[in-house]
């Protein structure tokens, strides 16, 4: 089950009382409220009456209660308003051809150079001031913040591939819109939307108390607040109850907002360790990996084991190639030893050290350090692995600059070597060109330069020839090897790729549904034993295959006999 925080159960709980009092607090304190006292009048707060009464002896805090219920109408029509008209405009704006999509996000920023309040007491003054028109007039004011908020969010979204396949495929801007623009864009919506209701709900409480806002007969915490201020100082409590009611339910919407935006929000990774003692003595190993189990936390707050008490060792300097099919933990595996699993993610071993650094606890700001310079990760996509806004240049630099405290020009000098080194032609151009200017082998070679620039022991690849012809691939592989034999490092190379892996690596690991099934050398492969990875080997054309037959299927089950 997910643990819920504290704070969740008192926004939850305040939400209920606050939403009680809308619901049901005109029935309950109605009379109260209304009921008129001309003996008791602008008395001071009491038990009986906690926070006094007005000029006609009428209970304030049944009064306050009341409100509520105009109050919150009022702020969730205005939030409404904002919301849906930012909708129109932004996700318009964003699916407009480019001219005048330029002439409506220029609209747009001209009216959000206006302060906001300026523009509802602008809208106020066309609407009149009465609370419909107060509501109007904060609305509409709104528009232009969730205009822009929702432009740059769909416009992210509207140049993705699924985006433009709908459009391929024949759906209307309009259809595209609502079915994948919107969805994808709701997550920091909500957040912005509860955040957005406490400034609102401020910001009737500033009309009303202005007068331009809720007129007499009708009242909200605002005119309250305006009523009891008046005559503070004799009576203080008239004013500071609306007033409590205000604050209290501007925060409970910012706290509300805070939690779902929370939910979002990457956490320390949790690492916990399994009873059995490690074993300490790794020896020279670059990573020591033992009993590491990974599981994901699903939507109904179950855990799913996907990688099932795994161990690895990877020695100074040597090549290691995990294979096995899509989904058998591969990456996973190698995204624990990197660090870079997300908060969904719970991570538990009995030791996950790299160079005598235990990655389980918290890490040292020289251990961070060490780590960022010793080890480097390259991706199967490199074009989202490179920053795109900015210079292969500035992007090689920043390790030996932040980490190793080089100037620019030394490590300039060094990320020049480094795209040699990786057979980059022309590489004191090149390191000025954007992600977008190299082809695709070259992003991925750039991305070994970036390894070399710190002092790398170890390189992780994952599958970082998958998405490249065979002669690029070569191309890659030998920028791997290249920068092996310069560094020395270490590799973990992932792939599917069971034929690849054996041509490049000194021991090849076979995983399969989050277990290793086997290890052994790269040289000793025609000995494999496992049936799972002697059907990966047979499933790879040599030269006497007959072509005339289909290659063997791997057997379902791990422990199925594949004809070889
Ligand atoms: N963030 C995540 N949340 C939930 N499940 C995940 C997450 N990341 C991976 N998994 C699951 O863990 C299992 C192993 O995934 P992993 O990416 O390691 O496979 P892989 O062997 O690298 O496959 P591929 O070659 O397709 O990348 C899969 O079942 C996958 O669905």
């Amino acid at each position: 089950m997910r643990r819920v925080s504290p704070q969740a159960v008192a926004v939850v709980a305040g939400l209920v009382v606050v939403a009680g009092a809308a619901v049901l607090g005109p029935t309950l304190f109605g009379d109260a409220a209304e009921a008129r006292d001309l003996t008791n009048r602008q008395a001071e707060a009491s038990a009986a009456h906690p926070f006094g009464t007005d000029d006609l002896g009428r209970d304030l805090f049944a009064r306050v209660v009341v409100a509520t219920r105009l109050s919150l109408l009022l702020t969730l029509g205005a939030v409404g308003i904002s919301v849906a008209g930012g909708v129109v405009l932004g996700v318009t704006a964003a699916v407009l051809p480019r001219i005048p999509r330029r002439l409506l996000t220029g609209l747009i920023d001209i009216l959000l150079s206006f302060p906001w309040l300026l523009l509802a007491l602008f809208f106020s003054v066309i609407w009149g001031a009465t609370s419909t028109g107060a509501m109007l007039a904060i609305g509409f004011a709104g528009i232009p913040v969730f205009a822009r908020l929702i432009y740059t969010l769909a416009a992210s979204v509207a140049n993705t591939d699924y985006v433009r396949t709908a459009g391929l495929l024949g759906s209307s801007p309009l259809r595209t819109s609502v079915r994948h623009v919107l969805p994808n864009i709701m997550p920091p919506l909500v957040v912005n939307v509860a955040a957005h209701a406490s400034v609102t709900l401020l910001s009737f409480a500033a009309l009303s108390f202005l007068g331009l806002g809720v007129q007499a007969p009708e009242y909200d915490w605002g005119r309250l607040l305006n009523a009891g201020a008046k005559d503070i100082y004799r009576e203080p409590m008239a004013a500071i109850g609306p007033g409590i009611a205000i604050v209290l339910t501007g925060v409970l919407f910012s706290l509300l907002g805070e939690l779902l935006s929370e939910d979002r929000r990457p956490v320390v990774r949790a690492v916990r360790e399994t009873e059995e003692p490690a074993e300490t003595d790794s020896g020279e190993a670059v990573v020591d990996v033992q009993n590491l189990r990974v599981s994901f936390r699903t939507d109904d707050g179950s855990l799913v084991e996907r990688v099932h008490g795994i161990d690895l060792r990877i020695a100074p300097g040597e090549v290691v190639g995990v294979v096995g099919e899509s989904g058998s933990g591969k990456s996973v595996t190698a995204m624990a030893i990197a660090g870079l699993l997300g908060p969904e993610a719970q991570v538990e071993c009995r030791r996950l050290a790299f160079r005598g650094i235990d990655l389980r606890g918290r890490l040292s700001a020289a251990q961070r350090r060490q780590l960022g310079l010793e080890q480097a990760m390259i991706f199967q996509d490199p074009l989202s692995s490179l920053n795109p806004a900015l210079t292969v240049g500035r992007q090689l630099t920043e390790v030996s600059q932040v980490h190793a405290g080089l100037s620019r020009g030394a490590a300039l000098e060094k990320a020049v070597a480094a795209l040699d080194l990786v057979r980059i032609p022309d590489p004191a151009r090149r390191i000025r060109q954007l992600p977008h200017e190299f082809s695709g082998g070259m992003r991925q070679r750039a991305m070994i330069a970036m390894g070399l620039m710190g002092t790398p022991r170890l390189l992780i690849a994952d599958e970082p020839t998958t998405a490249l012809d065979v002669t690029v691939q070569r191309q890659v592989l030998r920028a791997l090897h290249d920068a092996r034999e310069r560094t020395g490092a270490a590799i973990l190379l992932i792939s599917h790729d069971i034929a690849l892996v054996s041509g490049f690596c000194d021991r090849i690991v076979v995983m399969r549904d989050g277990v290793v099934v086997e290890q052994l050398a790269a040289s000793d492969l025609d000995q494999a034993e496992h049936p799972y990875t002697r059907g990966l080997i047979a499933c790879v054309p040599g030269m006497n295959t007959d072509r005339s037959r289909p290659l063997p299927v791997i057997g379902v089950a791990a422990d199925e006999e594949v004809p070889v």
